[in-house]
């Protein structure tokens, strides 16, 4: 039995549609990832999920109880910390976590073995406030106030957004700590590199699908020759860029350009680097390089979509 399943959920706000036709199962101990831009409609799936909102269409389960049915059974088995911070800020630390160990009718002694780990990165701030807490701090005490009912599932919208890149880092690695004593989790985010750390990873676009795997076959499955172009001016780089004959597509990748060619040539890099050169660039370099999760998300909406900064639709020269 998956421990989490959605099966043809739509939801729609007013006209605004934000979950169209969704299906997707996560197995028991799984650590599955929701990954999408803002408005993919991550969040609205979490509320289904959690029965705070009622999907239009279709059913959803949770450890096997039914999102409508069984909403009272679901909220005893989730643990969920929404994207926005959620907690008291007027409680302190140590106040919050009591507070939610209660409203579940447990305690923080009872569960302490769950959060210990974490909770000791926070217990030199046990009595401030939390509204006064770092970003780093705040996600964690969240995290704890989350599994402090010891969760089956545990539900993570967009938990590292906003947090710097130490305190992403160690959550992620709290994850696996948590997946290890066979939590499943589901987390969203909108960062590529974070989808790289989940085991399956659903990529989400306007409300839909566009593909389901564990981020390897994700990456092999992209099926353009690929390259990181870099020169001294970026912006005329990218406009040159499009306009090559052989180009598929090309967008901005951090501090280069990738460049996706429409089909392989052993001689690519270097009459690559001659039409740029051509064309005034100084400081080419062009390497090829092996697809990320970024990559294959951009040529999935590509293929759904053209977009007008992608070669699709550019003439070829
Ligand atoms: N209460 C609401 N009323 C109207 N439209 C909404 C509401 N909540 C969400 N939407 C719209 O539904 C779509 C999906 O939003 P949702 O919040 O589920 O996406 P998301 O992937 O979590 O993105 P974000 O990180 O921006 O919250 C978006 O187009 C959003 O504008």
């Amino acid at each position: 039995m998956p421990a989490v399943e959605l099966l043809n959920i739509s939801k729609s706000y007013g006209t605004t549609p934000a979950v169209r036709d969704i299906s997707l199962a996560v197995e028991a101990g799984e650590l599955f990832g929701l990954i999408g831009p803002d408005g993919a409609g991550k969040t609205t799936l979490f509320r289904i999920l959690t029965t705070l909102l009622l999907a239009d269409a279709g059913t959803a389960t949770v450890a096997g109880h039914d999102v409508v049915r069984d909403f009272r059974a679901i909220r005893n088995v989730v643990g969920y910390m929404p994207g926005k911070f959620s907690l008291y800020p007027d409680l302190t630390v140590q106040e919050n976590l009591e507070f939610f160990a209660a409203v579940f009718r447990t305690t923080v002694a009872e569960n302490y073995e769950l959060v210990k780990d974490i909770y000791e990165q926070l217990a030199p701030f046990k009595n401030r406030r939390s509204g006064a807490l770092s970003g780093g701090m705040k996600q964690k005490l969240a995290l704890c106030c989350a599994l402090i009912h010891k969760p089956q599932v545990l539900l993570l919208d967009e938990p590292t957004t906003g947090v710097d890149a130490v305190s992403r880092q160690e959550f992620w690695h709290m994850l696996g700590t948590l997946k290890a004593r066979g939590i499943t989790i589901v987390v969203s985010t909108p960062y590529m590199d974070e989808a790289a750390l989940c085991e399956r990873v659903a990529l989400l676009q306007e409300g839909q699908v566009l593909r389901i795997d564990t981020p390897a076959a994700l990456r092999a499955a992209y099926p353009w020759p690929l390259y990181a172009v870099r020169a001294a001016r970026m912006h005329p780089l990218l406009q040159d860029l499009r306009a090559y004959p052989a180009a598929h597509s090309c967008y901005a990748f951090g501090e280069a350009a990738h460049l996706s060619l429409r089909q392989p040539a052993p001689d690519a890099a270097a009459r690559l680097t001659a039409y740029l050169t051509g064309h005034g660039h100084t400081g080419v370099v062009v390497e090829p390089v092996e697809a990320t999760i970024e990559d294959t998300f951009m040529d999935l909406l590509a293929q759904r979509q053209p977009s007008p900064n992608s070669a699709h639709d550019q003439p070829a020269q």
